[in-house]
């Protein structure tokens, strides 16, 4: 996992790198510039025309380098750049100096249209809004039809916090080594547009030194996170869990967290669910068998937990009598691991005492609206949600998984994880189901609470993108799930 660092210590980190490694800065930046070129000529085909727009600091001094490697690759590129040169930084100054005579440089006034915009004008050194000459240039730059590429950050954003006022709007952003905590805000997506995230080669050790409770996983070493099972392994070793909720006219939520379960590959999975749903899910999913019902059309106010792994439960629920009682239950009595989504998390908001009986073993999965039910807090902005985010899991010792674009789980030690995988496409109904199942799953499998999140966050994510990349817009939860075998074959996992 990559750590994430705040803006402020980006510069120390470059600083011990470059001692360390004993490089120039400009060395470093060379490479930050290459590792953007690589990815750019991928994306962008050589015909384009290309105006490169650089400030007078180091994303400047980026952007520079940008501009002539680029040219140097066979692209039409010019150099418009704000702020006065001769007051450049000194790797701005040695990337002006190293520019091929060819390649025109001129104020940002003077640059003409061309097909695709780079941003190099503020990194994270912004630390003001902007106005004057910057303020027009980006409103200049938004208002163009153009692709438009940000180097490192969108012009204007500050890399830890909300924004305030004009920012560039970015159709991609390609930031070095790790993406600035900004960029991760459901917010500021509109600015950021799709996040690159491309390594410059500074090792995992120079982050030691660095204090941040907060890291970005992509899904590298995912295998270390899997539990093996032998091929002499029986059902019984791969799980018992149970999926409870459901109720009239919302039977299919509670299936699709089933069908989840048994993709992840557990053993034997039950249903607790009212009466009305037994036919329809005995009829629709053989492989799963359903505990005697509680209620006709409610769950039961009970059920028989022993012997059970793990127990997921909420999605479609409800929130009536017998719903709350069997959430109260599962809580107080049952201390094995448990998945809380939807309704589930719906009852506790309106129990918060019940609160105080949340342990290590329970995980809670709330998307962004029903995280501020649970809190009674509509969070000021994502940086605030973060901190209540990490706070609740503190304060009740569970994991808490908060469901968006970079899904965010906090650890009861007040780590922070922020999920890379996932599409555009999971946006729609019974996304959410599925991860309840995924959870629940290897949660019976016997992982440990913070690997069967890692794990089932990210697989919920990738069968995301690849159930995306064939369906698109079209995409249903039920492709999600069909596609979770595929995600873990794709990690090695049998
Ligand atoms: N070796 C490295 O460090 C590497 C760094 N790399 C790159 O460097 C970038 C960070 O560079 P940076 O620190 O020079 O800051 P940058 O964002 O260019 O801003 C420059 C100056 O602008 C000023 N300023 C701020 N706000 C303002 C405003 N609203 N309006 C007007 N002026 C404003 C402020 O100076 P001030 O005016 O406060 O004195 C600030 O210092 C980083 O994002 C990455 O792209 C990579 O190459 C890898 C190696
Ligand atoms: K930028």
């Amino acid at each position: 996992m990559q750590k994430i660092l705040s803006g402020n210590q980006v510069k120390s980190l470059d600083q011990k790198y470059i001692e360390g490694e004993g490089i120039h800065s400009y060395q470093l930046m060379e490479r930050a510039a290459m590792a953007f070129c690589d990815w750019f000529v991928t994306m962008v085909p050589e015909e384009r025309s290309v105006s490169v727009y650089c400030g007078t600091g180091n994303n400047g001094g980026d952007g520079l380098a940008i501009a002539r490697i680029l040219s140097q690759r066979g692209y039409s590129v010019a150099v418009g750049h704000i702020g006065d040169p001769e007051k450049g930084s000194t790797d701005f100054q040695h990337n002006l100096r190293v520019l091929p005579e060819k390649l025109p440089v001129s104020t940002w006034k003077n640059v003409t249209e061309s097909d695709v915009l780079i941003d190099a004008v503020f990194g994270v050194g912004i630390n003001r809004p902007l106005e004057g000459d910057y303020l027009k240039l980006i409103q200049y730059l938004n208002e163009k039809p153009a692709l438009k590429i940000s180097v490192d950050m969108p012009s204007g954003l500050p890399s830890d916090g909300p924004l305030e006022g004009e920012v560039f709007r970015a159709d991609y952003t390609v930031s070095f080594q790790f993406p600035k905590l900004s960029l991760l805000a459901p917010e500021h997506a509109a600015y950021a547009g799709k996040l690159i995230v491309r390594s410059i080669g500074i090792g995992r050790s120079y982050f030691d030194s660095f204090e941040s409770n907060r890291f970005f996983f992509s899904g590298e070493n995912l295998i270390r996170y899997h539990k093996k099972f032998l091929p002499s392994s029986h059902k019984g070793d791969f799980g018992r869990v149970v999926l409870a909720g459901g109720s009239y006219g919302k039977m299919g939520s509670i299936g699709l967290s089933t069908r989840a379960a048994l993709r992840t590959g557990s053993g034997l999975v039950f249903c607790h669910i009212p009466a009305c749903g037994v036919e329809i899910i005995q009829g629709s999913i053989p492989e799963a068998m359903v505990l005697p019902p509680g209620g006709e059309h409610e769950v039961g106010d009970r059920m028989d937990t022993e012997g059970i792994d793990a127990i997921g439960i909420g999605p479609g629920l409800g929130k009536g009598e017998n719903a709350a009682k069997l959430v109260y239950q599962v809580l107080s009595h049952y201390a094995g691991p448990t998945v809380l989504d939807a309704d589930a998390i719906n009852i506790l908001g309106d129990n918060p005492a019940w609160l105080n009986s949340l342990h290590a073993n329970a995980v809670l999965t709330p998307h962004l609206k029903e995280f501020e039910r649970l809190t009674g807090i509509a969070g000021k902005n994502h940086f605030h949600r973060m901190d209540l985010a990490r706070d609740f899991a503190r304060k009740y010792s569970c994991t808490l998984v908060l469901k968006g674009a970079f899904t965010l789980i906090s650890f009861p030690d007040g780590q922070q994880v922020f999920n890379n995988s996932g599409s555009l496409h999971m946006a729609t109904g019974g996304s959410g189901d599925v991860l309840t199942g995924i959870l629940t799953s290897f949660l019976g499998q016997g992982y440990s609470m913070k690997n069967a999140v890692l794990c089932g966050v990210f697989h919920h994510g990738h069968a995301g993108e690849l159930a995306g990349s064939c369906r698109g817009r079209g995409t249903l939860a039920s492709d999600i799930l069909e596609k979770i075998p595929d995600s873990l074959l794709h990690s090695g996992i049998e």
